[in-house]
């Protein structure tokens, strides 16, 4: 079954139309990429999946929500499934990176003290930062407290993973184990979106890849086939 299921769809920003005749298909374990041009709609694309812009017409569910009908109260709830990794949703500056964690936790629910603290050291570990729970944002490195950004996303293990840029702000090096971090999380069964310009991830750490040009979106995954590339 297909976690995420667009046809026909139609995003507006305002009176713009973004994007038209979207259709998709996307399931558990893949890793897709949405590449183009600045302004072609990759993040309106991606917050369509989880209710912050709506959509203008079409057919659209994702993770059996109609996105098309859902009720605002319902958008929490879906919310809570998914792990978003955007620029908007910044670590919260005057608390440790384990707090930050916590305070996650303690809003979906989690309240048993032993359970949260395991559930922290897991994620931690997943991201190679098991030894900096103690830390402030402000000081880790950008790439450090992007990794951060992931525990937390993955902290309730959701289906899907979105990510906006998430190698933006990197430089190369730790832009890479970043995309091989959220790689390596869709090969443990997660549907990981992410945005991107640099197209060099494409080759080291194959997905479906899809552009946004002139208000469509289509697959090109073959074009990024590391076989063809260097050609
Ligand atoms: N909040 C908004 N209000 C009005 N128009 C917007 C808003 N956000 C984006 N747009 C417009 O919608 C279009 C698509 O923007 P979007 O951010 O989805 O592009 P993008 O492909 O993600 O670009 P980038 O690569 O710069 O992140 C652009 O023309 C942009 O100006």
């Amino acid at each position: 079954m297909a976690l995420i299921k667009y046809r026909n769809v139609e995003i507006h920003q305002q009176e713009l139309c973004v994007l038209n005749d979207v259709n998709l298909e996307l399931h558990k374990g893949e890793f897709v990429y949405l590449v183009g041009k600045v302004g072609s709609g990759k993040t309106s694309l991606l917050k369509t999946f989880y209710g912050e812009l709506d959509i203008a017409a079409g057919e659209a569910e994702v993770m059996g929500y109609d996105m098309l009908h859902i009720k605002r109260k319902h958008i929490p709830q879906l919310r809570r499934k998914l792990g978003i990794i955007f620029q908007d949703f910044q670590l919260l500056t005057d608390r440790t990176v384990y707090d930050n964690l916590e305070f996650v936790l303690r809003a979906t629910g989690w309240k048993n003290k032993g359970e949260i603290k395991g559930r922290i050291e897991e994620v931690l570990t997943l991201v190679g930062m098991s030894n900096k729970g103690y830390k402030l944002p402000n000081e880790l490195s950008g790439g450090e407290q992007q990794r951060i950004v992931i525990a937390r996303a993955v902290l309730n293990s959701p289906d899907i993973i979105l990510a906006d840029e998430p190698t933006g702000n990197l430089d190369v090096e730790t832009g890479r184990a970043i995309a091989g971090l959220l790689h390596d999380i869709s090969e443990a069964g997660a549907l990981v979106v992410m945005t991107t310009h640099n197209l060099q991830l494409l080759r080291e750490f194959p997905g479906k890849v899809y552009r946004c040009t002139d208000h469509l979106m289509t697959d090109v995954t073959a074009e990024y086939n590391p076989a063809e590339i260097d050609n």
